[in-house]
């Protein structure tokens, strides 16, 4: 992969011209689209079932244009084949990234195809022995409820693919998901569980994980006070992990551990077997139908030129507001009770990869990287932090995301949730004017007096940028698609920010720093050469 660097990024032949004109197309959003009733032709894209629309952002041809430049000035286009041909786009860790390879084989390398379709198969031979009953604890009975114990990537895409899809489950086994090392977590889920139709599955890409290790040792010590001998804990614990060893010297039977490779990273894994839980819940067919959404996305992402390339297009908008516009913060709104787990599956996708202040070469980067991601699901949202999106002085670009067929039986309800998906983008382009608030307030009967009072403060300054995506419907298929677009649109922001959004060295300090804690709040002494705000702290919460 050629090597480039954040440096080299802005420095692109191309940048001058193109933050120029960004800083020169001053024209509101409404006037954009009065100058042109067709914006929206040229400013939307399909991707297999899912639709773009991007028209309601500062972009003209030419910016277009211009980004597209700064994109292959960049070296996108030769960096997408990079990921897609597993070369060592994880430079600092010097490995590929190959979580394409997991569903989509047609362009992936060949060494990779029979290891994963090997997966699979374990798999699927597994989740057919469980739902169909055949799988027993150890008294005999068939499992009823899984737990699935892993935390970041380990947890949030299974958990949000399963509450995502919950209107696919097909097996009458149950799923539940344990991540936080706060007891409550494990507690509750166990609450009304049996030891004898339980089975956990601990999913840690590295085995190693404080969080994951505390909870299956204690899931452990729950199975063996509730009546399953010890020689029987296999038929109640499997595991997904590439640290075989670690797995079974927690005493997970090999043939009951499911393999991961250092190719696939933790928060690109859900393709992998850390999709376990989706293909209990769901079934094997679902699952396959996930891998082969997100392989359509992978070959559009593959093949489509830079213009066409809807996750490219995501990353150019939001490079764009970023690095032209000063944008720090975009909010993920799914219009859809279902995908509220969206936005914390994202926020790791996103913010753990990009969340860097060096480039690849390990120098500083010279603008911001990554967006402040956030959100939750439609209409909620809007009774809650949408006040600040429509009136606040804070630019946040914002990703609507709706499904176009109903959810649930009350077509009524999905047309409410639509319009007031479709309202939001609108009042967020169109805003309302001092004028127009003043005489809503006179039409309301107000006195004039009072009208010039209130209405500042009702007026909403509009003109704010919004993508709309839309989803055909909410199946396997078209959640893998969308999962992909994101996966991607963050790679192409990597590229263009130069940096490695591969690698999280960022969260380890705080990992080592806790375990370092950790005796001092359990034992009598504080280190003295720790700062006096910690030492209070460890004084006060140390258990009396
Ligand atoms: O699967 P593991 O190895 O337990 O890691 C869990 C998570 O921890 C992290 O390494 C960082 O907290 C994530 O990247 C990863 O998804």
């Amino acid at each position: 992969m050629a090597d480039q660097t954040n440096a080299q990024s802005f420095s692109n032949a191309i940048w001058p011209e193109l933050k120029a004109h960004s800083d020169g197309l001053q024209t509101p959003l409404k006037e954009l689209f009065a100058q042109d009733p067709n914006r929206v032709e040229h400013f939307s894209m399909s991707a297999g079932s899912l639709y773009l629309d991007y028209s309601k952002n500062h972009l003209d041809a030419k910016a277009l244009e211009l980004l597209a430049t700064q994109a292959k000035q960049s070296g996108l286009e030769d960096a997408i084949k990079a990921l897609i041909g597993g070369e060592h786009v994880n430079n600092t860790e010097n490995r590929p990234a190959l979580h394409t390879a997991l569903r989509c084989p047609a362009i992936s390398p060949a060494d990779k195809t029979a290891v994963v379709a090997a997966t699979q198969a374990q798999m699927r031979e597994f989740v057919d022995k469980l739902s169909s009953g055949q799988w027993h604890g150890y008294n005999g009975k068939p499992i009823t409820d899984v737990v699935n114990i892993g935390i970041g990537g380990s947890d949030l895409g299974p958990r949000m693919v399963v509450t995502a899809l919950s209107q696919f489950q097909q097996s009458a086994v149950k799923v539940h998901f344990v991540a936080n090392i706060d007891g409550a977590d494990l507690s509750d889920a166990l609450a009304g569980l049996h030891a004898d139709t339980t089975l956990f599955v601990v999913a840690s890409k590295s085995f190693s994980t404080l969080e994951t290790r505390e909870n299956a040792l204690a899931a452990r010590a729950w199975s063996l006070s509730h009546g399953c001998p010890e020689s029987d804990l296999g038929k109640h614990y499997v595991a997904v992990s590439s640290n075989v060893p670690a797995a079974m010297e927690f005493g997970i039977d090999e043939a009951n551990i499911f393999p991961m490779w250092d190719w696939v990273g933790g928060r690109y894994s859900l393709w992998s077997a850390i999709g376990l839980p989706i293909a209990i819940a769901l079934g094997m067919d679902n699952f396959d139908a996930l891998l082969a959404g997100a392989a359509n996305m992978d070959e559009h992402f593959a093949s489509a030129p830079i213009e066409q390339n809807m996750p490219a297009t995501l990353a150019l908008i939001a490079f764009w507001y970023s690095a032209t516009r000063g944008y720090q913060s975009q909010a993920i709104l799914p219009y859809a009770q279902r995908m509220s787990r969206l936005p914390a599956y994202l926020q790791q996708l996103d913010m753990e990869s990009l969340g860097k202040s060096v480039d690849r070469n390990g120098k500083p980067l010279t603008c911001d990287s990554g967006l402040v991601l956030w959100g939750t699901e439609g209409t909620n949202g809007q009774h809650s932090f949408h006040q600040l999106l429509h009136q606040g002085t804070r630019s946040v670009l914002v990703d609507f995301i709706a499904s176009g067929k109903p959810m649930s039986p009350l077509d009524s309800h999905h047309s409410y949730l639509l319009a007031n998906c479709i309202g939001q983008s609108q009042a967020l382009l169109a805003g309302k004017s001092l004028a127009q608030a003043k005489q809503e307030l006179l039409d309301a009967g107000k006195p004039e007096a009072e009208a010039d009072q209130i209405a500042p403060h009702k007026v909403i300054p509009g003109n704010r940028p919004s993508n709309t995506l839309i989803i055909e419907q909410l199946d396997p298929t078209n959640l893998g698609a969308l999962i992909a677009l994101y996966e991607h649109k963050v790679y192409c922001l990597g590229v263009l920010w130069g940096l490695n959004p591969f690698d999280q060295w960022g969260v380890e300090l705080g990992k080592q720093l806790g375990s370092a804690v950790y005796p001092a709040l359990t034992g009598n002494e504080c280190p003295a050469e720790w700062d006096g705000s910690t030492r209070n702290l460890v004084e006060k919460l140390r258990l009396k």
